[in-house]
């Protein structure tokens, strides 16, 4: 009795209000991130579909009252330029390039509502093309978020899927009663059914959508950060920052646990004969190629991370004096295989310090490792000490 009391008293007033202040707050919130951030094409077509989307609500709602055909027309039209730039943020959002379909489908829309309305046709079938090309459009934008992030993995990626699957999932209720009351000259919204497909299922996906959708543009820039702060954008490595605290962290665990733990201190052999040769670019190259020979090469469980200039740190987790070796002797002799540019060899030193009684604090391993590099230098480079 209450639920329907409740529904009875939902009119195209209420949930076309609800709907233009959804879109007005999501407007706000874009136009926010892309004042923040101006390169960032997403949230200014996020921005403008909200804006479209609010201002078409408005124009269906006052065409509702005045029953004057041109505003249904210019507020339909304008709600469907709001869903096609909605598809086109979610594009550029995912860095594809802007496609053509969504406007295509736009132009048809305007072009028949144009048709539909000069030829006086019934209510239900414009709702018919209504619900028809807003399916289309959210498909669009579905299949978008599908192909950009693949298996959605956290909640926000399951959220916004979610609720684009719920408004589709409206619209083609919207469409089932559409087709079965085909020539209807007016849309009935009497049913609880009718009501829950045209007002509350529109309302529920739209506030899901808008709360999903700067949730998971919050959700990258807060990823990119991170990885911004942990990672060399250079060798992509851990940065000396992350190698290090890594490190400690490994060292602490391994001592509770009565594990062993080795760690490699590497440097890259005369590489300022490199830099002075052949150029700058072409001591970043090595850098960069150097660095994913090493992360190759290494375990999984490997820790691989940039100390600075042409060092890098590995940590080696689980390895005892031995292992180490036997690690050092694999990175030494795959960088002794590598050639730049196919001619010119690079080679690498390595000091290598395992945890023992008298090394068992981070500086002290580190200064063992050091100690131990400076002494394959001395030896005459390209090699491992231990
Ligand atoms: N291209 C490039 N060069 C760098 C970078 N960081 C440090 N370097 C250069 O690396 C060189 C390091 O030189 P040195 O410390 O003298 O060591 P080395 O020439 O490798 O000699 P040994 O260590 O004794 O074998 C310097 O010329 C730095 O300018 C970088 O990010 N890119």
């Amino acid at each position: 009795m209450l639920s329907s009391l409740r529904m009875d008293s939902m009119d195209s007033l209420t949930a076309g209000t609800a709907l233009i202040l959804v879109q007005c707050c999501v407007a706000l919130v874009m136009i926010g991130f892309h004042f923040a951030a101006p390169d960032e094409k997403c949230t200014r077509d996020w921005a403008l579909s909200a804006s479209c989307i609010a201002l078409g609500v408005f124009a269906a709602i006052v065409s509702h009252r005045t029953s004057h055909p041109f505003l249904l027309l210019a507020g339909g039209c304008v709600i469907m330029v709001g869903m096609a730039y909605q598809w086109q943020g979610i594009l550029a959002f995912y860095g594809r390039p802007p496609r053509q379909a969504g406007w295509i489908i736009c132009l048809l829309f305007t072009a028949l509502l144009a048709a539909m309305l000069l030829l006086e046709l019934p209510a239900r079938q414009r709702t018919l093309l209504f619900s028809g090309t807003l399916i289309l459009l959210l498909a669009l934008s579905l299949q978008a978020i599908w192909q950009g992030q693949g298996m959605p993995r956290t909640f926000v990626q399951v959220l916004v899927p979610a609720a684009i699957v719920l408004l589709l999932s409206s619209h083609l209720l919207k469409l089932a009663i559409a087709i079965m009351q085909f020539h209807d000259a007016v849309p009935a919204q009497r049913t609880p059914l009718d009501i829950t497909a045209a007002y509350l299922m529109p309302i529920v996906g739209t506030v899901l959508f808008s709360i999903g959708l700067p949730l998971l543009y919050f959700e990258r820039l807060v990823e990119t950060n991170r990885h911004l702060a942990t990672h060399d954008e250079l060798s992509k490595l851990l940065n000396r920052r992350a190698i290090c605290a890594a490190g400690e962290r490994e060292l602490e665990l391994a001592q509770r646990l009565h594990r062993p733990l080795s760690i490699a201190f590497i440097d890259i052999d005369l590489f300022k004969h490199f830099n002075d040769e052949f150029g700058h670019a072409a001591g970043d190259a090595v850098i960069a190629e150097v660095s994913a020979i090493l992360q190759r090469t290494c375990r999984t469980i490997d820790l691989v991370g940039r100390y600075g200039g042409e060092e890098f740190l590995i940590v080696l987790p689980g390895a005892d004096a031995g292992d180490a070796i036997d690690i050092g002797r694999r990175l030494v002799e795959t960088v002794r295989d590598y050639r730049y540019r196919g001619r010119h060899p690079v080679t690498i030193s390595t000091g290598l310090a395992t945890l023992a009684a008298d090394i068992s604090s981070w500086p002290q391993l580190l200064a063992r490792a050091d100690a131990m590099l400076y002494e394959a230098k001395r030896q005459g480079r390209n090699r491992y000490c231990a």
